[in-house]
C-alpha cells in the first residue's frame, strides 16, 4: 500500500492532534482503508510503543486479547508511523461512540524528571486521576437515532470532577436514554465483561506497569458488510448489529515491574471503573 492511500483519522478524539502537536509538534494520526490507524512515532517517546507493539507475540494471551494488532511501519514525509488495528473499523461509518479513558493514578513512567513527575501530580491532584484512577481524555457520542455527534475534549475530561463523573461521564456516554434499556443493558454488560477479563489479567500481571496508558472504548452500529467485522468488535446479542470494542491503547510510559509487585495504579482505576458499570445496571 502506498503512502498516499493514508487519509487523516477522522475520529481521533485524544492525544497529538492537528491543534495540537504537544512540545514535539507531532502530527496528527492517518489511517488506512483497510482498517489500519498510522501512529507518527516521536523521536523521543515512540520507539518505546513501538518496541511494545512489536514483541506482542511474546506476552500473555489475555494481555494481546486486549491490544490493537501491530501490522507495519510506514514512512510518510519522512516520519515513521506505526500501522495498529483500527478499532473504529467495521462500525458503520459516523455512527461510533467512541472514549478514551486515561487509566492509572500514575502518570509518568521511570525515566521521568522531577520537574515531570512534578507537573503530572498537579495534573492529577486537579483530576479525577487521582482520587479514582480514571480520566477521560476525549469522548465522541452519536445520537442513536439523529446521527448527531457531540464531541467532549481533554479540556472537558480535566474539568469533569469526582462527583461528576458518573452522570456527566460515564452515564452519559454508556447509557443514552433514547436507547432502549434493553439494548442500553447489554452494552453494558458486554463492557462489564471485557473489563472483568482485563481486570484478571492485571491481577496475575506482574511484568509490566502500564503508566498513562487509556482505554478506548468504542460501540455502535456495525456495518452490514461482514468483511468488516473483524474479532476486534463483538456483538451484544446474537440478534443485534450493535457491536462494542475494548482495546488498551498509548504505551510510551510502560516500564517493567519488579515482581511481587502489581500495577495497583491501573488496578485501582479498574476497579472504580467497573463499580460505575455495575451502578449502571443496578440503577437502571
Ligand atoms: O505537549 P502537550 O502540551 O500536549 O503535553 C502533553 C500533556 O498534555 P497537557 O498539556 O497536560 O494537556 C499530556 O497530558 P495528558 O495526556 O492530558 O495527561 C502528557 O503529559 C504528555 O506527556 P507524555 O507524552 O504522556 O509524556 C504531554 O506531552 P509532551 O509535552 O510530553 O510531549
Ligand atoms: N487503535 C486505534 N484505533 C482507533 N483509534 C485510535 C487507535 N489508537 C488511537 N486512536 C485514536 O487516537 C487517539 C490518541 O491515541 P494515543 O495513542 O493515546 O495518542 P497519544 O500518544 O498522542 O496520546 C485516541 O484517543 C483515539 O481517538
Amino acid at each position: 500500500m502506498s503512502s498516499s492511500s493514508l487519509k487523516p483519522l477522522e475520529d481521533q478524539i485524544a492525544g497529538h492532534t492537528e491543534e495540537d502537536g504537544g512540545s514535539e509538534n507531532i502530527p496528527r494520526f492517518l489511517k488506512s482503508d483497510e482498517g489500519y490507524v498510522f501512529k507518527p512515532v516521536p523521536t523521543t517517546r515512540g520507539g518505546k510503543e513501538l518496541e511494545f507493539y512489536k514483541s506482542l507475540d511474546k506476552y500473555d494471551k489475555t494481555l494481546v486479547e486486549f491490544l490493537p494488532k501491530y501490522i507495519r511501519t510506514e514512512i510518510v514525509n519522512n516520519i515513521p508511523y506505526m500501522g495498529i488495528e483500527d478499532l473504529t473499523y467495521g462500525y458503520l461509518e459516523d455512527f461510533a461512540n467512541v472514549a478514551d479513558i486515561k487509566m492509572g493514578t500514575r502518570t509518568y513512567d521511570n525515566s521521568a524528571t522531577e520537574e515531570k513527575i512534578k507537573a503530572e501530580e498537579h495534573k492529577s491532584s486537579k483530576t479525577t486521576t487521582k482520587s479514582l484512577g480514571i480520566r477521560f481524555c476525549g469522548a465522541k457520542l452519536v445520537h442513536p437515532n439523529t446521527g448527531e455527534k457531540t464531541k467532549l475534549s481533554k479540556v472537558w475530561g480535566k474539568q469533569l470532577k469526582h462527583d461528576r463523573i458518573y452522570e456527566d461521564g460515564i452515564k452519559r456516554f454508556f447509557w443514552h436514554p433514547d436507547r432502549s434499556v434493553k439494548e442500553n443493558q447489554l452494552i453494558v454488560k458486554s463492557f462489564l465483561n471485557k473489563l472483568e477479563r482485563l481486570l484478571t489479567f492485571f491481577e496475575n500481571n506482574q511484568q509490566f506497569a502500564f503508566y498513562s496508558s487509556s482505554l478506548l472504548f468504542v460501540y455502535g452500529p456495525t456495518d452490514s458488510n461482514k468483511s468488516k467485522l473483524r474479532d476486534t468488535i463483538t456483538l451484544v446479542s446474537d440478534d443485534s448489529n450493535i457491536g462494542i470494542s475494548l482495546k488498551m491503547i498509548d504505551f510510551a510510559h510502560v516500564d517493567p515491574l519488579t515482581p511481587p509487585t502489581k500495577d495497583e495504579s491501573y488496578i485501582f482505576g479498574l476497579k472504580n471503573l467497573i463499580s460505575f458499570f455495575n451502578q449502571l445496571l443496578s440503577e437502571n
